[in-house]
């Protein structure tokens, strides 16, 4: 039998682990929020609000921030919520402190630079006695965090694992799909980001809505290539974790990734905000993995020749633009 899921951990106290806190709170579970910042969480515990990464929301009661990875033991799942270039190192900490058996589900988008692995098998490698799982989907931490609907799908190997955690998280208002196709969920995550800082050049530009839309559909011919050579299955490529995701993340300045892409458009060129945006971190590891296995993925090579410094805009537009007339696929 499925584990009742009573208690959930969150390791990671951003917008993203903040927004999830409260989501599970909302589908009934208690919550142990970690955050490795001992005086924000201190503050989070008085105030009741994440002012760093998520202002204006206050906390669910259910929910007890700590700074303490030990009081995490007591979970029954744990979602790992930090940036997908921390995921191994947290996650091995984590590793000492989980009872044996205790899904890890992984919530960032990226694939590790230097190894090349998706994030399930990071967590594989560095906590090996909990099953890894994928949460993603489109899903802004604000929007969850106000309740507003939003549908993602959770992944495992084991379809009742996922099931299971599929039902202990969801609530009316936060719906969440299960699959066992761990690699496409997180490959689509992972992908898109790459392709919505392109989506933030164009409108940073003002190339217009035609050139966003023609930008929209050839990425995701890009993420379905890698996909495919990957070992995603299509209909997970064009569900809530691949095309919806690309669509939310490629159509509004309210994900960091287009807002930086808006600003390499409108500035000319890649000056670091401070924010988190997985793309950026990605853009290198997808394109050499995607030459490794010979797939065509000429937006994504363009971005990262553009956040390295060794094309500017209008090469990068102009290569895309100058490209052979093809046959469509
Ligand atoms: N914000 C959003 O709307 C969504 C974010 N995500 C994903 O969630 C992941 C996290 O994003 P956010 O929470 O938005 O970022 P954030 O920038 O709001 O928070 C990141 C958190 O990770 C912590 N952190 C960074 N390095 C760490 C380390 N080495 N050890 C421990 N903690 C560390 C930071 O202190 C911070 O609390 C990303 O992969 C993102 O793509 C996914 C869906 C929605
Ligand atoms: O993944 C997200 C929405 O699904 C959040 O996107 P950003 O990280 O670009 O803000």
């Amino acid at each position: 039998m499925a584990a009742p899921f009573t208690r959930i951990g969150i390791a990671g106290a951003g917008a993203w682990g903040t927004a999830l806190a409260n989501a599970a709170a909302r589908a009934g579970r208690e919550v142990v929020l970690w955050g490795r910042d001992g005086a924000a969480v201190e503050a989070m515990r008085e105030t009741r609000v994440n002012t760093l990464h998520l202002p204006g929301v206050e906390l669910a009661p259910a929910v007890t921030p700590t700074a303490s990875l030990f009081d995490l033991s007591e979970c029954e799942a744990v979602l790992l919520v930090v940036p997908a270039q921390a995921s191994r190192e947290v996650a091995g900490a984590l590793g000492s402190h989980l009872a044996r058996g205790t899904p890890l589900v992984a919530c960032s988008k990226g694939i590790e630079r230097g190894t090349s692995l998706f994030m399930t098998q990071v967590l594989a490698q560095a906590c090996p006695h909990s099953p890894p799982a994928i949460l993603s989907g489109p899903s802004f931490a604000t929007d969850v965090a106000a309740g507003l609907p939003t549908a993602v799908t959770l992944a495992a190997r084991d379809g009742q694992l996922a099931e299971a955690l599929a039902r202990a998280l969801g609530s009316s208002s936060f719906r969440l799909y299960h699959s066992e196709d761990v690699r496409g969920v997180e490959i689509g995550g992972a992908a898109k980001n790459v392709l919505a800082i392109a989506a933030g050049i164009v409108g940073g530009r003002r190339l217009g809505a035609s050139a966003a839309a023609a930008l929209i559909a050839r990425g995701f011919a890009e993420l379905m290539r890698f996909g495919k050579a990957y070992g995603a299955r299509a209909e997970t490529l064009t569900g809530l974790s691949g095309l919806g995701d690309l669509i939310l993340t490629c159509s509004t300045a309210q994900s960091r990734n287009y807002a930086l892409g808006l600003s390499i458009g409108e500035v000319g060129g890649f000056h670091p905000s401070g924010r988190l945006a997985e793309g950026a971190l990605t853009a290198g590891v997808l394109v050499a993995m995607a030459q490794e296995r010979g797939v065509d993925m000429p937006i994504a090579r363009a971005v990262e020749a553009v956040l390295a410094g060794r094309s500017d805009i209008e090469q990068a537009i102009g290569s895309l633009l100058a490209r052979p007339q093809k046959a469509e696929s």
